[in-house]
């Protein structure tokens, strides 16, 4: 049960006083979409990213969620990619993989990794291709106002510099509009080489939610999320705005410790 919840119109937050109640709530968030897309669609379209955030997913391995969820339908993504090897520590699936993919039944070629033995160029044109041919046969919806794919849930973390996937700020990446999936060798987050869903994937989305924790995140969070002055940092997650989609951030409390004017209730 979060503390606070509060709607804005910079999205749903929900704040939560300790971080298994957030784990439980994010996996009731994903079980529920999933439901729902299933329902309505047949399938279930999500794309992850690296980080903190695939350790507090973990609850969907466990009871009910490992039994009720219906993983046969899920289409496995990454909004963000490390370019290296598969079994590499660095690699965003090998960490998915390990602590969740693994878990669960879902089924292996429906999970889309990167192709890791081309360079970060040619990766995120193939992933790209691989998302445009999903596209076609509508296991990934979409968008009705753009041309881009609709991924039903997006799952981002946030670093302490505000950046969301591997769009980092002020890099020339933020402003790609043309592709799908762009690609940086410069992140300043290692490893340098990376590809990333572009901004008009993200906000074409049906659901797009940020998950932060900890004390360090949390001037970056209350930069992205309160309304502050012209003069501030605009950071790359103050940019996710799903435009017909729904943004939820899952915050822990010292995460949300800077925002301006928050009552926590019971
Ligand atoms: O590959 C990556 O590096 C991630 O996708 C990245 O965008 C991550 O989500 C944030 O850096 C937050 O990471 P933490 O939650 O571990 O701080």
């Amino acid at each position: 049960m979060a503390v606070s919840e509060v709607s804005n119109d910079r999205g749903e937050l929900r704040i939560f006083e300790n971080l298994d109640e957030l784990r439980t709530d994010l996996a009731d968030y994903i079980a529920e979409l999933s439901e729902a897309a299933v329902k309505e669609r047949g399938v279930f379209a999500i794309a992850l990213s690296g980080g903190s955030l695939i350790d507090l997913m973990g609850k969907l391995c466990e009871p009910p969620y490992n039994k009720t969820v219906d993983w046969g339908k899920w289409y496995i993504f990454w909004a963000d990619e490390r370019v290296v090897a598969k079994n590499h520590s660095d690699s965003n699936y090998k960490l998915a993989k390990d602590s969740l993919l693994s878990k669960v039944p879902v089924v292996p070629s429906h999970v889309h990794s990167i192709n890791d033995s081309v360079s970060a160029e040619e990766a995120a044109d193939d992933y790209m291709f691989v998302i445009r041919q999903l596209v076609k046969t509508r296991m990934v919806s979409v968008s009705d106002i753009s041309d881009c794919p609709k991924f039903d849930l997006i799952l981002l973390g946030m670093g302490p510099d505000g950046h969301i996937a591997s769009l980092f700020p002020n890099h020339a990446a933020l402003d790609e509009t043309d592709e799908w999936v762009t690609f940086i060798i410069d992140s300043p987050k290692p490893p340098p080489e990376r590809i990333t869903f572009t901004l008009p994937v993200i906000n074409s989305a049906s659901n797009v939610a940020i998950v932060v924790i900890g004390e360090s995140k949390a001037e970056a969070v209350h930069l992205a999320i309160d309304n502050t002055g012209p003069d501030c940092p605009l950071l790359p997650a103050r940019l996710v705005q799903p435009t017909k989609g729904k943004l939820v951030w899952f915050l822990d409390k010292p995460a949300a410790s800077k925002l301006d004017g928050l009552q926590f209730s019971e």
